[in-house]
């Protein structure tokens, strides 16, 4: 259930004193405030805890890990929230697309309930398309998308879903150069007109630059 508390009122999204073990060692212990539209810049190495972060504040860590810490959304607690409740918008570095659904019907699935009556619900797909320069392309199969077109398609759904912040990770390492960086400005362009607090893992220094706001090294 929400609990609402007096001193954690303040938009966006709080990590607070979360640590995460893997078999008895310590290997993530962090807290910080995201603001609406800010960016938390998740470095290190390879095997720091990137991810198993992402996961936690998420809710969807593997039981493996031992994870004490409270994460908070505009001031609402949604620690011991099922992922799904959490309404956070996670990208991967593959678009998980779903194969069997055109890239509308990919978008009118993420479309909260409270978008009623087909003809409000296929305005609000196409309304998310065009946001992200992909608009008419109800009905094309994913499969038939270019790697960039996909990523756009996978932000779209996202952002469909209305959710209060965005969890990155890696999801631009498939892209190459050019497109890493035109998908990465879209992104935190998107991300910044929403008002949404974003959380990015990210090997690459140009993503943490790109993302301009604070830089957390784990693991190091
Ligand atoms: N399901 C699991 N069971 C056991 N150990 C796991 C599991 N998932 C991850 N780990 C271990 O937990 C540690 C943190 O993994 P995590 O994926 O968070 O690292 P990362 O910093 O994201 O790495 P990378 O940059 O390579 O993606 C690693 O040592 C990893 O091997």
């Amino acid at each position: 259930m929400f609990e609402r508390t007096r001193d954690l009122t303040e938009a966006g999204l709080f990590i607070d004193r979360v640590t995460i073990a893997l078999e008895g060692r310590e290997i993530v212990s962090l807290t910080r405030r995201v603001a609406p539209g800010g960016v938390l810049t998740v470095m290190g190495p390879s095997g720091a805890g990137k991810s198993t972060l992402l996961a936690y504040i998420g809710g969807f860590l593997d039981p493996v890990f031992s994870a004490r810490g409270r994460v908070f959304v505009d001031g609402t607690e949604v620690t011991a929230l099922k992922p799904e409740d959490r309404h956070m918008g996670v990208l991967f570095q593959d678009p998980l697309l779903f194969p069997h659904m055109s890239v509308g019907g990919n978008l009118m699935f993420a479309l909260p309930e409270a978008v009623c009556g087909r003809a409000a619900r296929a305005e609000r797909v196409a309304q998310a398309l065009e946001g992200v320069g992909l608009a008419g392309l109800e009905t094309r199969d994913p499969a038939t998308l270019s790697g960039g077109q996909k990523a756009r398609v996978a932000l779209a759904r996202v952002l469909a879903s209305s959710p209060r912040a965005l969890l990155l990770d890696e999801p631009f390492s498939k892209l190459d150069a050019e497109l890493r960086a035109q998908t990465r400005e879209l992104v935190f362009s998107k991300a910044s007109e929403s008002g949404l607090p974003v959380l990015l893992v990210t090997h690459d220094e140009a993503d943490a630059e790109a993302a301009g706001g604070d830089i957390v090294r784990i693991g190091v």
